[in-house]
């Protein structure tokens, strides 16, 4: 398991200051970039020349979490517009494989993410062709929503997973995770975690992030 990583997504903070936005948070170890094309789910964010030109003034890089159809064909270009790490979804993608191929050849870490209802066991053997597992704890869409519990036995199987290969892959959680609820999951194994509105409804968004990260840590003992 790697170290406790906080990964803040912008989705809820101001898409008008986004420069501002990133720039409250130089305490995070990526800045989440959540891709929605309207289609893969019911909301519209951002594409890859927006992406570019925050990945130019972020002091953390890029983590882009894409939620979009044919991933396939558009993956790439956020590593070209400077992305260091790229998910795809596997509900979205024809050939995992070759996509997570292309995206570490691109020069990002390749990751794949499963929707709450996606079972992670028929892809036990692509693991080590990953640099990081995202597995989602609200439908994607929207940010503010209620932590799934029932996510949780699939973080833990997906980490015991990784320890049977003996496999540094990262695991992400993403989606309703807060004070209340990043003990949960880190003592499930997660050690990457997403946290939207909870960084940014906070008064001080980098203390909110120390905050979190002391809470994970303190979770694996
Ligand atoms: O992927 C997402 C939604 O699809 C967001 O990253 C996620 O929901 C973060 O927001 P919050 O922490 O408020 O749940």
């Amino acid at each position: 398991m790697g170290h406790i990583q906080i990964t803040p997504s912008i989705l809820n903070s101001d898409f008008a200051r986004l420069g501002e936005e990133v720039a409250r948070i130089p305490g995070a170890d990526w800045v989440h970039v959540d891709v929605m094309d309207n289609h893969f789910v019911p909301n519209l964010t951002f594409g890859p020349t927006m992406v570019e030109a925050l990945a130019r003034v972020s002091p953390v890089p890029l983590d882009a979490h894409l939620m979009i159809e044919d991933a396939d064909r558009n993956a790439v270009a956020y590593v070209e517009a400077g992305c260091g790490s790229v998910t795809f979804h596997v509900e979205a993608a024809k050939a995992p494989v070759r996509l997570a191929r292309e995206i570490r050849s691109a020069g990002a870490r390749a990751s794949m993410a499963l929707k709450p209802a996606t079972p992670i066991e028929p892809y036990e053997d692509l693991l080590p062709e990953l640099d990081m597992l995202l597995i989602m704890t609200v439908e994607p869409g929207f940010g503010g929503q209620k932590f799934l519990d029932l996510c949780l036995p699939k973080i833990r199987r997906a980490r015991a997973m990784m320890d049977k290969h003996g496999i540094e892959t990262w695991l992400q959680v993403d989606g309703g995770v807060s004070l209340e609820t990043i003990e949960r999951c880190a003592e499930a194994g997660a050690d990457v975690f997403v946290a939207g509105s909870a960084v940014y409804s906070a008064d001080d968004p980098d203390a909110m992030i120390a905050a979190l990260r002391a809470k994970a840590d303190a979770a694996r003992g």
